[in-house]
């Protein structure tokens, strides 16, 4: 069950204010006298009191509130009005308690915003954002039924909810996606989602705009009815001034202050004039003639403050004067700044403004149980978005199955193109013992063809060979870059070999000479030359193994003299796939799973989803949550399918359990997860978390061990390729796939500690980050 049923808010705030149905304005003190009524909290569903609120660095702080004063009574509809740009927005985020204030105080249905126990944010409030924050995948039904899932309304609630506003809002049929809606009926849906649990405050950013005059009034109408019996109080913002006049109470806001907090007849009666719009001109004036004489004030406190210990009675006298300045302009703007510095002023002036009652209503005592405050997450929060995760994949499934889909291929383009013997590589080879002519494959034992056997074994390697007349031409080739190496045999090659084989070590150095096939190579690439190298060295074994073997020769002169037995570890010919293999399969997991979670929780913030759920009393760690359980599915079945076509259809070199190495390779994903929510924590667009993790993804591949040995590294790089995510898991998973080492291996479990260290370092990050991270 949600902590705060509308219902039970609701009659309590009825039972609370049974003075307050319907005609609130007429039931308010007279006009005059509304400026200096207090109103209790009791009465107040929202009190702003010295709120200051700065964007930017201290140094050049830009200032959107300074030091505003607002009182909503509970039950009103309270119009809040200014120029583009004046802070209306800024003032309502902090009333939601999404935007902290830098100095002040909020009290929003008797309690503050985002404290414990205070249901705000939370189904309290219904909160209308300025941007349309909506999926447009969803159709209006379902974006009505993720709003009340959140809400914790039942089904049917829900249904009865939306034909009702269907029907008052002139809305299309519910099955009709929202992206498919005009922009004035987007945004009537997202009034309707505001509107859909009967929240006790109603805060709308904007409703009335894209709406044709005669919605806008019915839109109006029922702003009237809904706080006809006190039940709801309304905080609207709109640009269209004089729509207004309906409202209970307006504020005026300009340059972080109000020009005037008060019901729309008192104002057009007070400053004589037809319209809002010349009243805010009026005030508008006489604000910036206020801002005039309070710099002259300004001055002359300055002069005063300045002689304190020559002349302190001035001074105090000073100090008095502003403040009876100050209460003036407070009683003719209907707020209280000054000129001085914002800590100076409120310690100043603190007796004329602070005439509020501090103490904390009862509302806002909600009694929580330690579980319910230790408790992670809520069950009908996480069903809403686990289940509109699940909506959102299933609407883009397109896009679903090619993120599904993309580890298999990546894996698929590895095993097929990267670890492979180069072969077709061409060779210049002048054979002065055959007359420089084409050697056919033979393995015969007469002597003249002796380096027709070892060329037959290098083609044996699909190499080719292509024959030239001398030295020069066949450098030439190798220069020109159309062979990889030149080959030269002596005119009397076989016999020299033979010699040196029956004789050992009494054989005579021209003889020794002639038996040496001289190699030149292009070494400009390491890897092929270091493979060639291989070949030529592993032909001419073969070839001195069947000369032994089918010709009886005597092949220990001519032997290697260092012999390599079965490995102890791996084929006798390793090859890189089997190097990369696991770095290659955990970086495809990590990567993806950063891309997916950053992408999705980027997309959720920016349209102003995350920003709208959030308000609704979601909590950051839900909404995490929410995608580690949706993301975690796709993840897992991602590294099934990689592990799958690695090992089955790839046949890359296994000796270990597939449990641990599956289990290993859905750690890591779930660790890139938690990297991806760091990453759309620290970024503000899709841009910028594509720079952060293209950014990261090069410095990881490269010191974990991926592309080079961990060994083969400068002694700092090893020290922070020690620390980095995949680096352990990486060594890890090489030691289970190529050694078959068990779990209870140094190397191998301490490659899933370190995967479940980052894991936990990412999330309390993202956790920590999403919690401070407020404007
Ligand atoms: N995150 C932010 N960082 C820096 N400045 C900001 C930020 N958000 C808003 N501002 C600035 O604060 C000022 C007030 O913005 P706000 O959105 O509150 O105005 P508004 O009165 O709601 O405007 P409008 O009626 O056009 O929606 C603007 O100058 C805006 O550029």
């Amino acid at each position: 069950m949600p902590r705060y049923h509308p219902d039970k808010f609701r009659l309590k705030s009825s039972m609370m204010r049974p003075e307050m149905p319907m005609g609130l304005i007429e039931r308010r003190p007279p006009l005059e006298t509304q400026q200096s009524t207090i109103w209790t909290r009791r009465q107040q569903a929202v009190c702003v009191r010295r709120a200051y609120k700065k964007y930017g660095q201290s140094s050049n702080p830009h200032v959107i509130l300074d030091g505003l004063n607002m009182t909503v009574p509970k039950g009103c509809i309270y119009g809040l009005l200014g120029a583009s740009g004046c802070g209306k927005t800024t003032l309502l985020s902090c009333i939601v308690g999404r935007r902290r204030l830098n100095a002040g105080e909020i009290w929003v249905l008797g309690g503050k915003p985002g404290s414990t126990g205070s249901g705000v944010p939370g189904p309290r409030i219904g909160y209308m954002p300025q941007e349309i924050a909506l999926y447009g995948e969803f159709t209006i039904r379902e974006t009505m039924q993720f709003f009340g899932m959140i809400n914790g309304m039942n089904p049917e609630q829900v249904d009865e909810k939306i034909e009702f506003l269907l029907k008052f809002l002139q809305l299309p049929p519910a099955s009709r996606p929202v992206k498919n809606l005009s922009g004035g009926q987007q945004r009537r849906v997202s009034f309707a989602a505001a509107l859909l649990h009967n929240p006790e405050l109603l805060i709308l950013d904007e409703p009335t705009v894209g709406v044709d005059p005669v919605l806008r009034q019915g839109i109006w109408d029922h702003l009237v009815h809904l706080t006809k019996d006190g039940g709801t109080t309304v905080i609207i913002t709109t640009h269209y001034i004089d729509e207004t006049r309906q409202a209970h109470m307006i504020g005026l806001m300009r340059g972080g202050k109000f020009l005037a907090e008060e019901s729309p007849t008192s104002l057009l009666h007070k400053y004589n004039c037809q319209s809002l719009e010349d009243v805010f001109l009026k005030l508008s004036v006489i604000q910036n003639r206020g801002k005039r004489r309070r710099s002259s004030i300004l001055h002359d406190i300055t002069a005063a403050i300045a002689v304190p210990e020559t002349s302190p009675v001035p001074a105090v006298e000073a100090l008095n004067s502003i403040c009876d300045n100050t209460s003036e302009m407070s009683g003719e703007f209907g707020d209280s700044i000054s000129p001085v510095p914002l800590s100076k002023r409120m310690s100043i002036c603190s007796m004329q403004v602070n005439n509020v009652e501090m103490e904390l209503p009862p509302e806002a005592n909600i009694k929580m149980s330690l579980f319910d405050r230790c408790k992670l997450y809520q069950s009908h929060h996480m069903r809403a978005l686990i289940w509109k995760n699940f909506l959102w994949m299933w609407r883009n499934v397109a896009v679903m199955m090619f993120i599904v889909g993309l580890p298999v291929a990546q894996i698929v383009l590895f095993c097929l193109s990267i670890g492979k013997d180069p072969y077709g590589l061409h060779l210049a080879i002048v054979n002065h013992e055959t007359n420089n002519k084409t050697c056919p494959p033979t393995d015969s034992c007469e002597l003249t063809q002796l380096s027709c056997q070892y060329l037959y074994q290098i083609e044996l390697r699909r190499q080719v060979l292509d024959y030239f007349d001398d030295e020069e031409s066949a450098f030439r080739a190798v220069k020109l870059g159309k062979a990889w190496g030149a080959l030269s045999f002596t005119s009397n090659y076989s016999i020299s070999l033979k010699e040196r084989m029956d004789e050992g070590q009494s054989t005579p150095d021209f003889v020794i000479d002639d038996s040496i096939v001289s190699i030149w190579l292009d070494e400009s690439n390491q890897q092929i030359s270091t493979l060639l190298r291989r070949d030529l060295l592993f032909a001419f074994q073969d070839f001195a193994t069947t000369l032994a073997a089918t010709c009886n020769f005597s092949t220990k002169a001519v032997a290697n003299p260092i012999k390599f037995n079965r490995p102890i570890y791996g084929p006798f010919i390793p090859n890189f796939t089997d190097f990369a293999a696991p770095g290659v399969i955990l970086t495809i997991i990590f990567f993806l799973a950063v891309a997916l979670t950053s992408g999705a929780m980027l997309i959720e913030r920016n349209e102003g989803i995350l920003e709208r759920s959030l308000v609704s009393g979601i909590t950051g760690i839900e909404v995490l949550l929410g995608h580690v359980v949706c993301q975690l599915l796709i993840m897992v079945f991602q590294s099934l399918m990689v592990i799958a076509f690695a090992l089955i259809v790839f046949d890359i070199t296994n000796e270990g359990d597939v449990f641990w190495i599956c289990l290993l390779t859905i750690l890591t994903g779930l660790c890139g997860m938690c990297f991806g929510f760091v990453v759309s924590c620290i970024t503000d667009s899709e841009r910028n978390a594509t720079y952060l993790a293209m950014g990261s993804f090069l410095p990881i591949v490269m010191l974990c061990g991926i592309i080079w040995p961990v060994e083969g590294m400068h002694a700092t790089m090893k020290s922070l390729s020690f620390i980095l995510p995949l680096t352990q898991s990486t060594e890890s998973m090489r030691s289970m796939l190529a050694r078959g080492w068990p779990i209870t291996e140094p190397s191998v479990y301490i490659g899933f500690c370190s995967t479940l260290i980052w894991i936990s370092v990412f999330l309390t990050s993202s956790i920590l980050l999403i919690k401070f991270k407020k404007g």
